[in-house]
């Protein structure tokens, strides 16, 4: 693990800097806020899923860091968003992987894309990956290059507090701060306008044109010519090894195992880790089945104990995760009437499932809607996946909405808070 932080932490510079230099922003920025005790090393373990078409093996997400480098073992489940498409990242041994990170692309203005990448779950084999971050301090601002910057200055804890906030809260990150003060809600879409297998773009964003010009994210670079020689590769490193199309499933939910590992952890974690783990804490979902939570808190120990970490970050994560499974028997989260916007008529319902189940589900949300109000069709707006969509309901009576609409689709049903004045 030393060896793998010590030489990513050298590759990961290397890389930064080309890239910087490809911007024509020569900086030394890297070097002086990039430190040892702001970057991380973390250890993945993904358990065997007996229903992986069910599970999640990590969230779709982007990474909040500068740059990630990543390696997987050879069990493979790693996708990420290429053409509107999961495309999945196939194992080779001699690879890294490297991942653009949200602070990255909001460095170079967008030049640098932060891609949206998902881990799926192996229904006999157990996986693990290593994944080195190279953050900032927090204090560092990072500041949008160019002449018409689409991101406005922040510093790495605004992003981190932010991101925090909004996966607490709607359970996704919303994304970077732009330049525009207001946010502008999309135009309503309706089924038929749904693509088929989208990008799961961060709703709401008025940036997405820039996003989709951006430059490709995934670099993947051998080993044994990247540690010594990371800029051979810089010549075509925009390509994707051996991905391979693969369809994805619906329904998935989240299973997720992580170790953390820092050599310097007991200064590092005052703000560090610690954020990182809460915010995978709340990204997982609340949606862990029980059998295999507890094979994990075995795991999660021994991995913490081979680390040598010092303090059990993910104990901590575990109980947290406990309470919420305790919530979730039967995997129908609706949240605290609290967090909801009881001023309003309506509140936005998520619904995870296969298009069956959601379909069978949104049938009968209008059926209830109709049947109590005699009102017309409910606006349906999308967030991300072909399996999430938006809905709105009625506040009164949720629950038993909810209830009675999970059981008769089996679709997950989530209520959510309105982010914006639903009307
Ligand atoms: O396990 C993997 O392949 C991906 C891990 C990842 O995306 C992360 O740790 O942010
Ligand atoms: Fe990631």
């Amino acid at each position: 693990m030393e060896r793998f932080a010590s030489e990513s932490e050298a590759l990961a510079h290397t890389l930064a800097e080309v890239l910087a230099e490809k911007l024509e922003r020569k900086s030394n920025f890297f070097k002086e806020n990039c430190v040892r005790n702001t970057c991380y090393v973390r250890m993945n373990r993904y358990p065997p899923c007996p229903k992986p078409s069910e599970v999640y093996g990590l969230m779709p997400h982007t990474d909040s860091d500068f740059l990630t480098i990543l390696y997987q073992d050879q069990v493979g489940g790693l996708q990420l968003i290429k053409d509107n498409r999961w495309v999945a990242v196939k194992p080779n041994p001699r690879a890294l992987i490297i991942n653009i990170g949200d602070l990255f692309q909001a460095w170079s203005n967008g030049m640098y894309k932060s891609v949206e990448h998902r881990v799926m779950t192996n229904p006999t084999v157990e996986r693990f990956s290593t994944a080195y971050f190279l953050c900032p301090s927090y204090d560092a601002v990072i500041e949008c290059s160019g002449d018409c910057p689409s991101y406005r200055n922040f510093s790495f804890r605004e992003f981190r507090q932010q991101v925090q906030a909004d996966v607490k809260k709607l359970g996704y990150k919303v994304g970077l701060p732009s330049n525009q003060t207001e946010l502008t809600e999309p135009p309503p879409l309706s089924r038929s306008n749904v693509p088929a297998n989208p990008v799961s773009l961060p709703p709401y964003r008025s940036n997405i044109i820039i996003l989709f010009d951006a430059m490709p994210v995934f670099l993947v670079i051998f080993i044994s010519q990247s540690v010594q020689s990371p800029l051979r590769n810089i010549n075509s490193p925009f390509g994707f090894h051996g991905a391979v199309n693969l369809s994805s499933d619906s329904n998935k939910r989240f299973v997720y195992d992580v170790g953390a590992y820092n050599s310097d952890d007991d200064k590092a974690d005052q703000n560090g880790m610690g954020d990182f783990l809460n915010e995978m804490a709340d990204m997982m979902n609340l949606c862990i089945v029980i059998p295999i939570l507890i094979i994990n808190i075995l795991a999660r120990v021994s991995i913490c104990l081979l680390c040598n970490l010092r303090k059990p970050t993910a104990v901590v994560l575990l109980k947290r995760v406990t309470t919420e499974v305790k919530t979730l028997m039967g995997a129908v989260l609706i949240r605290r009437d609290a967090e909801a916007d009881l001023n309003s008529a309506l509140r936005p319902v998520e619904i995870i499932g296969n298009l069956a189940s959601i379909e069978k589900a949104e049938k009968l949300i209008n059926e209830v809607i109709a049947q109590s109000e005699g009102e017309g069709i409910p606006a349906l707006f999308v967030r991300g996946a072909p399996e999430q969509i938006w809905i709105k309901v009625r506040n009164d009576g949720i629950r038993e909405t909810i209830k009675n609409m999970h059981t008769k689709s089996r679709a997950r049903i989530q209520v959510v808070l309105s982010i914006y004045d639903l009307k």
